[in-house]
């Protein structure tokens, strides 16, 4: 069950917050890419990237926007990664002025694959924790080893007891 954590702690993310740490994101990338020609490209990676890669180049007025695949869990379970679709390589090349956006880096073995893809790509997550940070070119908020982040996708609103209980 996904609420039964392994994880000490959860760390909820609304819409609203993804929202707006995605913005974040793109503000602190706006103007970073390289001298010639900026950003040319975002990558995102599925399925979690998808919803920031499309808030980053909204932000960032990019256009073309592609997709890699990477499947490493089931559930909070680790397996090793694998590719299950590529982006189309002759509009990325080695990687140079595209922008790789995924929601969260943990492990960083996801990135470690990408890395191997896309060199020279500026690799850019919402949230990182620890372990994952060497991987990650930028990201917006950190959080403990220890965190599972659960993203609004994974969520739905529902009744909550209240706290002092009812008779
Ligand atoms: O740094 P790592 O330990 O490799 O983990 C991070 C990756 O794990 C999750 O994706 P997942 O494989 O669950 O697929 P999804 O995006 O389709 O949910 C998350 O969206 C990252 O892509
Ligand atoms: O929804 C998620 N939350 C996490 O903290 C995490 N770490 C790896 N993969 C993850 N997926
Ligand atoms: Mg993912």
């Amino acid at each position: 069950m996904t609420n039964q954590l392994p994880h000490e702690k959860g760390f909820h993310v609304s819409w609203d917050q993804l929202h707006r740490d995605a913005r974040a994101l793109a503000w602190r990338l706006d103007g970073n890419g390289p001298a010639d020609g900026g950003w040319r490209a975002v990558v995102a990676i599925t399925r979690g990237g998808m919803a920031p890669a499309m808030i980053v180049a909204r932000e960032l007025d990019i256009r073309t926007v592609d997709t890699i695949s990477i499947k490493s869990y089931n559930h909070q379970t680790q397996s090793k990664p694998q590719v299950i679709k590529s982006p189309d390589m002759d509009l990325i090349g080695d990687g140079t002025g595209v922008l790789v956006v995924d929601d969260l880096v943990d492990t960083g073995r996801t990135l470690e694959v990408v890395r191997q893809h896309m060199p020279k790509a500026h690799i850019a997550t919402v949230y990182a924790k620890p372990q994952g940070r060497p991987q990650v070119d930028s990201f917006i908020t950190e959080v403990s080893q220890d965190t599972w982040i659960f993203f609004p996708w994974d969520m739905a609103l529902q009744y909550v007891e209240p706290y002092r209980g009812t008779d």
